[in-house]
C-alpha cells in the first residue's frame, strides 16, 4: 500500500503536531457539485451508485479534485446497514429515506439478523478497496456509520422523522425490544466497521445524527451505552497506524464530558458550542472536529474567512483540531465558497503551529 502522503489529518486527530490545521468537509460528495449529479445520473439512482465501486470511487475523488481536503470520506451511506438486516432501502424524490420493511415490533426485531460485512455488505467493501487503490496515498480515507440509536430511529419509525413518536413510544413502553435492537445494531456496526478498516479505512467516523432528541438520561442508556460498545469493539491498529475514532452527536454539545470518557480518539461538534469551551471541557483526553455552520458558506467568501478565523482562534494554539463544518454541507451551497472556506483554513491556520 502506497506511503500516505498526507498525513497530518490521522496526526490531528492523535493530537501530534500539524504544520497547518487538517480540513475535510461533512458530505463532501453530494448534490452541491454539478459532476457528483452527473455521476449519480450515470449511476440511475442513489443506491446504485453506492453499489458501483469504481462510480462510487469516482464521487468521493471529485471534491478532492476541487479542494485541497486533507481526507477523503468513503461515499456510502449510513442506511446500508439496515439495509442488509433485510429492511428494504429505498429513496422516494424529495422524501428522503425509507424502508419497505419497517421494524417497529419486539418479533420483527427478533427476526433480524447480524449482516456479515463482506457478504451482504460487500459492495460497500469493493468501494473502500478501490477508493484506496486510487487514492494513492495522498490522502486517509475515512470510513464510517451510523450510530445504533440513528439507525433505529431510521429503521422503527420507516424513514426520517421529525418527532420520533415510534422509537420514543418503544423506548418509554417496550425498553426491552429497543435494547434488543440497539444491541443486534451495536454488533452490527462493529462487524461492519471493522470490516471498513480491513478493507483499508484508515479513520472511522460514527455518525449519531438524531441522539441530540434524547433527553440526558436517555442519551447515555439508549445512544452513548452503545457507542461505547462499539468502541470497545474496533480495531484500533492497521497497516502499522493507529486508527482513530470519531463520535459524533449532533445536538449533544452537553454530552461532551461523557462522549470523551468512551475512549474514543475524537469528538465531531456541531456549531452550537464553542469550539475553545469543548476544548478547554474535554482536556487532553480527544481531539475536536468541527465546527462551522454550513449555512455560513451562503455567505461571501470575506464573511466565510472570518468565521474562519474566529473557530481557528477560539480552539488556539496547537494540535488537536481537524476543522470541519458542523452538519453536512447543504444542497444549495456554492462550490466556489467551499473552496473559499478550505483554502482559508490552511492559509490562517498556520500561525497556530509554531
Ligand atoms: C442521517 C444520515 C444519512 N446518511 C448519512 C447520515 C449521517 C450524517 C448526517 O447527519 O447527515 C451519512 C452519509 N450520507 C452520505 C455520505 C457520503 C460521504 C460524504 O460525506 O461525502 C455520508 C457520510 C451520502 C448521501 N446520502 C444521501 C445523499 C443524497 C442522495 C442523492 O440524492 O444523491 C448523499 C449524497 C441520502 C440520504 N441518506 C440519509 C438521508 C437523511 C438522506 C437524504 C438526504 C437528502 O435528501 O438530503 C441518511
Amino acid at each position: 500500500m502506497a506511503e500516505l502522503k498526507n498525513d497530518r489529518y490521522l496526526r490531528a486527530l492523535l493530537k501530534q503536531p500539524v504544520d497547518v490545521t487538517p480540513v475535510w468537509m461533512m458530505r463532501q460528495a453530494g448534490r452541491y457539485l454539478p459532476e457528483y449529479r452527473a455521476t449519480r445520473a450515470e449511476a440511475g439512482d442513489f443506491m446504485s451508485l453506492c453499489r458501483n465501486a469504481d462510480l462510487a470511487c469516482e464521487v468521493t475523488l471529485q471534491p478532492l479534485r476541487r479542494f485541497e481536503l486533507d481526507a477523503a470520506i468513503l461515499f456510502s451511506d449510513i442506511l446500508t446497514v439496515p439495509d442488509a438486516m433485510g429492511l428494504g432501502l429505498y429513496f422516494e424524490a424529495g422524501e428522503g429515506p425509507r424502508f419497505e420493511r419497517p421494524t417497529d415490533t419486539i418479533d420483527a426485531i427478533k427476526k433480524l439478523a447480524i449482516p456479515d460485512p463482506e457478504d451482504e455488505l460487500g459492495y460497500v467493501m469493493n468501494a473502500v478497496r478501490t477508493i484506496r487503490r486510487e487514492l494513492k496515498g495522498e490522502v486517509p480515507l475515512i470510513g464510517f456509520s451510523g450510530s445504533p440509536w440513528t439507525l433505529a430511529t431510521y429503521m422503527v419509525e420507516g424513514g426520517s422523522s421529525k418527532a420520533f413518536e415510534k422509537i420514543k413510544r418503544m423506548m418509554y413502553a417496550e425498553p426491552a425490544a429497543l435494547h434488543m435492537l440497539l444491541d443486534k445494531l451495536a454488533d452490527s456496526v462493529t462487524l461492519y466497521l471493522n470490516a471498513q478498516i480491513a478493507a483499508g479505512a484508515q479513520s472511522v467516523m460514527i455518525f449519531d445524527s438524531w441522539g441530540g432528541a434524547l433527553s440526558h438520561a436517555a442519551y447515555r442508556e439508549f445512544s452513548l451505552r452503545y457507542m461505547q460498545k462499539i468502541v470497545d469493539g474496533l480495531t484500533r491498529h492497521n497497516e502499522g497506524r493507529q486508527v482513530p475514532v470519531t463520535l459524533f452527536t449532533k445536538g449533544g454539545g452537553l454530552w461532551l464530558e461523557a462522549m470523551a470518557e468512551t475512549g474514543c480518539d475524537a469528538l465531531g461538534l456541531d456549531w452550537t458550542v464553542d469550539i475553545g469551551d469543548a476544548r478547554r471541557r474535554v482536556g487532553d483526553k480527544v481531539a475536536l472536529q468541527g465546527n462551522m455552520d454550513p449555512s455560513v458558506l451562503y455567505a461571501s467568501p470575506e464573511r466565510i474567512r472570518d468565521e474562519v478565523a474566529s473557530i481557528l482562534a477560539s480552539y488556539g494554539e496547537g494540535t488537536g483540531h481537524v476543522f470541519n463544518l458542523g452538519h453536512g454541507i447543504h444542497q444549495f451551497a456554492d462550490p466556489e465558497h467551499a473552496g473559499a472556506f478550505v483554502k482559508s483554513i490552511h492559509e490562517l491556520s498556520a500561525q497556530y503551529h509554531k
